[in-house]
Order: C-alpha cells, then sequence, then structure tokens
C-alpha cells in the first residue's frame, strides 16, 4: 500500500485526537522480506522520543465498540462473547458492515485482507510443515466450532443488528480474516489503574488484551513499556485473561519487527498509549517494533513470515526452538530399559504430570539440555526405593546427565529428528531451487529446527565420547542441565 494511500487513515487518526510526529517519520514499502509496508525515520531521533500517540478511545475492542452495549451486556455475557476473541470478531465484523457509519471505517480501510499464515495454505502446503508443532498449533477447527457454536447464535438472535442483506459480513471467511487480523495486529492493553473494577464493555474509553502487549508502564526505565506479547491463539480462548483487554491499535500496529532489532515500543498511559524510540533511530532506517523475538515457527503461524539472519552455520533465526513431546522421552526411556514395565511408567508419568511437570520441552539454540527433560528420563529410572523418596518428598530427581541419560537423550533427538521428512540438506537444495513462498517459509522453519536438533547431536556424542557420566568427577558444561530459561540472545 503506497503512502498517498494511508492519508485518509493519517487524517482521520488526527482528527480523532491522534498525534503522530510526522517530521520525524513517514510510512513506506520495504521490500517483503524486511516487512513491506512500515514505518521509517524520516530524520536522525534520540532516545525516548514519542513517535505517535493513540487516545485509548481510539483503540478498537469490545470496551470502546458500540455493539456489546447494543446487544445488551447481559445477553453478551451469557452468550459468552467476553470469552476469547469471538466478542472482538464479532465487533470488528459488525464495525465493518457498519461501512463509513463506524468510527474505524478509515482504519479498516488500510488493514490487509489476506494472509500469507498457514491458517490459510492448502494440504499441500501444510505437508510442508510436517514435523514441526505449527500445523497442531493452528486450532482452525476449534476457530470454526466457536464460530458455530458461539457466534452464529448471537447472529440469527438479532436480525435488526445482524440484517440479511448484511449477512455476508458475518460469513466464516470473515471470522478467519478477522480472526487473523488480531493475531498479527492486536496488542494487549489493561485497563488503568483508575478503570480496575469496571470489567462491563464500553463502560470506559479504553483498551483490549493479548496480542502485542501493551505494558503499564509510563517511563523507558520502568519495568512497563508497552509490552510486545503477541496475541492469545484461539486455544487460549477458555484461560482466565480479561478478553477485552486484546484491543486493534491503529497506527501502533503498523511497525514491522525482525529478531533483535526493536527501536521502537508501545508505552500506556491513563488516556493514550505512546509508540516511543527505545534508542537512536537514524535518518533512513526502518522503526521496528517487537514481537518478542519469536522462533519462525510461530512468526509463520502468526505473522506469515519468517526472520533470516546470518549464524555461524548458515542463516536463521536465533530465536529459534524446537517443541519435544515428553511421551518421546517416555518411549525412548523404555525402550532403552525393557525392564521398566509400563504399569511402573505410567505412575511415575501421572505423578510427573499431577506436580506440574512439562509435557513438552524445549531446546533452545544455546543447545543447553532442558532440566525438566533430563529428570523425567531420571524419574523413569529410579530404582523402587529412590522412587518412593522421590513421591514422599515431592521432588522430581535433579536434572544430573549421567551415561544412560545421554544414551536417551540421544534416542530422543534421533527420533524427534525422524519427525521431518526430509533431511536438512534436501531442504536445503529445494530452498536453492524455485519453489512457492509458502514452501520456502516452510523449509526455513524445518530447517531452523534441524540445525538445532543436529548440533544437539553433536554435543551429545561428544559428551559421550569424552565419557561424561560414566566416572563422577568428570564434569561436561552441560553436565547439570542448562535451565529452561526462555531469553534468547
Ligand atoms: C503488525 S503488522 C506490521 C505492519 C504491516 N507490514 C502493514 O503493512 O501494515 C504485522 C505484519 O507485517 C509483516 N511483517 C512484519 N515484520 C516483518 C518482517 N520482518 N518480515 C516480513 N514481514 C513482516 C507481516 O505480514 C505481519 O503479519
Amino acid at each position: 500500500m503506497s503512502e498517498v494511500s494511508l492519508k485518509p487513515f493519517i487524517t482521520w487518526f488526527q482528527k480523532n485526537g491522534g498525534k503522530i510526529d510526522l517530521d520525524s517519520l513517514g510510512f513506506t514499502t520495504f521490500p517483503v522480506c524486511d516487512g513491506g509496508r512500515g514505518a521509517v525515520a524520516l530524520k536522525d531521533i534520540p532516545e525516548e522520543h514519542v513517535l505517535f500517540s493513540i487516545p485509548r478511545s481510539l483503540t478498537l475492542s469490545t470496551r470502546t465498540s458500540s455493539l456489546p452495549p447494543r446487544l445488551g451486556i447481559d445477553v453478551w455475557k451469557r452468550m459468552k462473547m467476553d470469552q476469547g476473541w469471538t466478542g472482538l470478531i464479532l465487533c470488528m465484523m459488525w464495525e465493518s458492515a457498519n461501512g463509513n457509519s463506524s468510527s474505524w471505517s478509515e482504519y479498516f480501510n488500510i488493514l490487509p485482507a489476506r494472509f500469507d499464515t498457514p491458517m490459510f495454505w492448502s494440504d499441500v502446503d501444510l505437508a510442508e510443515l510436517h514435523g514441526t508443532s505449527v500445523v497442531e498449533k493452528l486450532g482452525r477447527e476449534e476457530a470454526e466450532q466457536s464460530y458455530t457454536e458461539k457466534m452464529l447464535p448471537v447472529i440469527q438472535s438479532r436480525p435488526d443488528l445482524f440484517p440479511p442483506e448484511k449477512i455476508e459480513h458475518y460469513s466464516l471467511a470473515n471470522y478467519h480474516l478477522m480472526g487473523s487480523r488480531i493475531l498479527s495486529r492486536s496488542f494487549n492493553v489493561e485497563k488503568w489503574e483508575s478503570e480496575e473494577g469496571q470489567s462491563q464493555p464500553n463502560e470506559s474509553i479504553d483498551t483490549r488484551e493479548d496480542g502485542m502487549d501493551v505494558d503499564s508502564s509510563h517511563s523507558l526505565e520502568g519495568d512497563g513499556n508497552v509490552d510486545d506479547a503477541h496475541h492469545s491463539e484461539v486455544e487460549d480462548e477458555d484461560d482466565e485473561e480479561d478478553a477485552s483487554d486484546t484491543a486493534m491499535v491503529p497506527m501502533a500496529d503498523m511497525l514491522n519487527a525482525r529478531y533483535g532489532s526493536e527501536n521502537a515500543k508501545l508505552f500506556d498511559d491513563e488516556h493514550e498509549l505512546r509508540m516511543i524510540s527505545t534508542k537512536p533511530i537514524k535518518l533512513g532506517e526502518q522503526i521496528w517494533n517487537t514481537y518478542g523475538d519469536l522462533p519462525n515457527a510461530e512468526l509463520l503461524r502468526r505473522y506469515g513470515h519468517v526472520d533470516l539472519l546470518p549464524l555461524v552455520d548458515g542463516a536463521g533465526n536465533p530465536g529459534d526452538v524446537v517443541e519435544i513431546r515428553a511421551d518421546i522421552a517416555v518411549s525412548a526411556t523404555t525402550q532403552r530399559c525393557q525392564s521398566l514395565s509400563s504399569d511402573h511408567s505410567q505412575e511415575r508419568i501421572d505423578w510427573w504430570l499431577e506436580e506440574g511437570g512439562d509435557d513438552v520441552f524445549v531446546l533452545e539454540s544455546d543447545l543447553e539440555l532442558p532440566e525438566p527433560l533430563i529428570s523425567l528420563i531420571r524419574l523413569l529410572l529410579l530404582n523402587q526405593e529412590d522412587w518412593d523418596v522421590a513421591k514422599t518428598k515431592g521432588k522430581p530427581p535433579k536434572p544430573k546427565v549421567d551415561a544412560d541419560v545421554l544414551n536417551i537423550v540421544h534416542d530422543v533427538l534421533d527420533t524427534r529428528l525422524k519427525a521431518y521428512r526430509t533431511t536438512l540438506e534436501e531442504d536445503e537444495a529445494r530452498l536453492s531451487g524455485q519453489i512457492t513462498l509458502n514452501a520456502r517459509h516452510a523449509i526455513i522453519v524445518r530447517m531452523g529446527e534441524k540445525r538445532i536438533l543436529n548440533n544437539m547431536l553433536v554435543k551429545v556424542r561428544l559428551l559421550q565420547s569424552k565419557g561424561v557420566g560414566k566416572d563422577n568427577k568428570r564434569k561436561a558444561s552441560g553436565n547439570s542441565a542448562g535451565s529452561q530459561k526462555r531469553s534468547r540472545n
């Protein structure tokens, strides 16, 4: 979209109390790999400069839309529109159906009408993601169930609000479109302290929930910058979060993001949200928000793009991770130790889960062995006496790596790697040929994961060749597994 076509939107924004420093920032179209449409510095911008500010009333959420009060707050809640994203999706459909009479019509005009996210991929393209956890996280069926079971009854109950002649605005396709707009552009805007206790939609002028988070903080030095806590996904619908915190934030959602490149962030105040530079930005540089330095699998699922940066062993996303389901670790352990009965394992697995143990382990590019994975393997290997002690104390074994554990971890990694249908070398070859954008994205996602698994296997084999764990005096780095910290650098 060209800069010219943004003019009506910018005019609407300013007319409605939005402020933007157009001397410092402009919008342009970068190459697709740099985000497409995004913001650029028109001069050197110092740190802590307010680039633009958005009145809370201009955000679009179930608190600010005119739909919930028209439907009636009791009905809204009884029909569960206050849970998950269905309510906001319905508000967005309603506002969009209202055309020029909606307060956000100029905003809708600049929102994307199609997405490259896997939610819209064909089965052939989705097959390219085999082995990654992207497909099982799409939540397409759950979304369609919400549409049929939650939204359609509301629409059908009020033909005065949702007239038959406008019914095309409330289609399943539009439901997915609005859901994807929320997934890729919303922010988590919590109520200001003075608004706490005002739980009814539209009672206050403010904000929304889980997208790129807007932390309640007022100074760059404080904890509370407007975070980039990205959208809670469809499957989060039943959790405890306040769905009315999820808000579309015009202008703030015009910034792209790239791993480690953030130079601006959204902060909130009682009446407005402010996009503030977090570093000096030079003339001509792109102004980047952060989406949380997510792995490529998540970037693709939520935003439809991947990050490709130079790495020591190629190009990829330093924030990539590999998820390993606990059942792979259980199978690998029982295969190695045939003496473990399935009853014996099941009792320990049940206990592990009851105690809050993980059922998925995350490998990061720092190649630290996940402590919970080691702990679970050791739990399964405990003799009866030590298992009784662990139960009594309510503590799983310490994540200490020995030779048996290393052998099992090796098998786990090997099994996980075999979940992909291609090798890294085959992926590299395909990437250098002519392929579709979706295939390219999928291949980059799985290559990043395979690289971590391969590097991890090399590390484990090195530890095995050094005899780590065979003798108590020898300790390897990673002898005690690394912590499951989520920080990536
Ligand atoms: C919050 S919007 C950012 C503004 C958006 N480019 C626009 O035209 O309005 C997020 C979308 O921008 C694009 N995007 C952001 N960062 C990107 C990047 N580093 N590479 C490619 N696309 C990116 C993706 O399409 C993503 O879904």
